[in-house]
Formats: C-alpha cells, sequence, structure tokens
C-alpha cells in the first residue's frame, strides 16, 4: 500500500462506540489516524471507546481524541485535535509535550497562530459543500491552497472529501485528508476506504 496520502477517519456521533471500533478495525490497515469526535459523550464514555477501538486492533499510536485533553491524557491516545473553544495549543503542549496537537483552524490568520502554538498540523474545512455543515459556504481549493502555502506544518483538509476529489486536494500541497461521511458511514467501509487509497502511485 502506498500511504502517501494521510488519511483521517472521524467518527461521527451517531454510530454506537461498538459500531465505530468495529468499522475502524476492519479499516485500520489503510487508515492513518482515528479521531473520537463525540462531543455528546462524557468522558468516561470516550475513555471505554479507546477501548473498544483497541480491542477492535486500533493502536494508541493511531487514536486522536477530539477536544478532551483529559481523556487524551488518561487513554494515552497519540493525539488531541482542538477547536477554537478547546484549551489554547500553547497551555496543552506545556502540560503534554509529547502529545500531537492538531488545531481545527477556518483562517491563514488562525493556522499561523497555531503554527507559532506549536501544533503538529492544522485541519482546514470545509473544503466542498457537505451535509455536516450545510448552510455554510464552502472554502474551496484556492483557499486551501493558500493556508498550505502559508504555513510550515502539515495541513490536512475535511469537508465534501471523495475519492474523485481528492486527486485535487493533494494537488494543493496538503498532507491529508479527513473523512467523516465517506468512509464510516460507507454500506462497505472497507471497500470506500480503499477507493480513496487508488491511484496514488
Ligand atoms: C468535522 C468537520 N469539520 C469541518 C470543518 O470545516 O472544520 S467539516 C467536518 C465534517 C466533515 O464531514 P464529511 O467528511 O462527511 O464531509
Amino acid at each position: 500500500m502506498n500511504n502517501s496520502l494521510e488519511i483521517h477517519v472521524i467518527s461521527n456521533g451517531k454510530l454506537s462506540l461498538q459500531q465505530f471500533a468495529r468499522r475502524a478495525g476492519s479499516i485500520e490497515p489503510f487508515v492513518d489516524y482515528f479521531h473520537l469526535r463525540e462531543k455528546a459523550l462524557p468522558a468516561r464514555e470516550l475513555v471505554e471507546g479507546v477501548r473498544l477501538l483497541k480491542e477492535a486492533g486500533v493502536p494508541l499510536s493511531k487514536i486522536i481524541i477530539n477536544d478532551r485533553v483529559d481523556v487524551a491524557a488518561v487513554t494515552g491516545a497519540a493525539g488531541i485535535q482542538l477547536a477554537f473553544h478547546s484549551l489554547e495549543v500553547t497551555q496543552v503542549k506545556m502540560k503534554f509535550p509529547l502529545l500531537k496537537i492538531g488545531k481545527s483552524i477556518h483562517s491563514i490568520e488562525e493556522a499561523q497562530q497555531a503554527e507559532r502554538e506549536g501544533a503538529n498540523y492544522v485541519l482546514y474545512g470545509h473544503i466542498f459543500p457537505t451535509q455536516s455543515k450545510s448552510g455554510l459556504p464552502a472554502r474551496g481549493l484556492d483557499s486551501l491552497r493558500e493556508i498550505v502555502q502559508g504555513v510550515n506544518i502539515p495541513v490536512i483538509a475535511i469537508g465534501g472529501i471523495k475519492p474523485d476529489n481528492k486527486d485535487k486536494v493533494m494537488e494543493t500541497g496538503a498532507t491529508g485528508v479527513a473523512v467523516m461521511s465517506g468512509i464510516i458511514e460507507a454500506e462497505a467501509p472497507l471497500a470506500a476506504i480503499k477507493a480513496y487509497r487508488q491511484k496514488e502511485d
């Protein structure tokens, strides 16, 4: 397998943790990172979610927790995905220097600030129209390219990314893509992830 495209798969808050873990386990070799993004769940259930992921064959080195630094810390997950309402990158970095820190950003200024603060990568979107962000205009490939050229850390693109548009995303210089509905909600997640991995030679 050619792993040049970094693929992040994000939970959607709709599947049970058991379902998410089972599907994650079935596609684990093809995925670089799994994000546990379950805004409605309390910390204790998120910790259980990490346990289920590990049981399904997903190593801690591939698990990123959304927002909840406490959950990342106690589980030993590899990373944390911070949003605008989360703790600041600098605060997290000071206490947890080994944690991989991703910051969700929506402008070039936010991207550059995240880089200055020590984020390991930024997540930028939404690039294409997506049901997850209906009503908000998509930011498009040109603005993604501007972000990529404006920082020295990896940029992961998110929002409406499908097998037939991921090559255009990669052409901007983005390091990878993050996908919610296109993989984990697919009827056949394994076929779906393989479609994202095609034509990468
Ligand atoms: C979780 C999330 N964050 C976004 C952002 O723009 O920051 S877009 C998004 C949802 C992406 O879902 P899908 O892959 O199904 O389009």
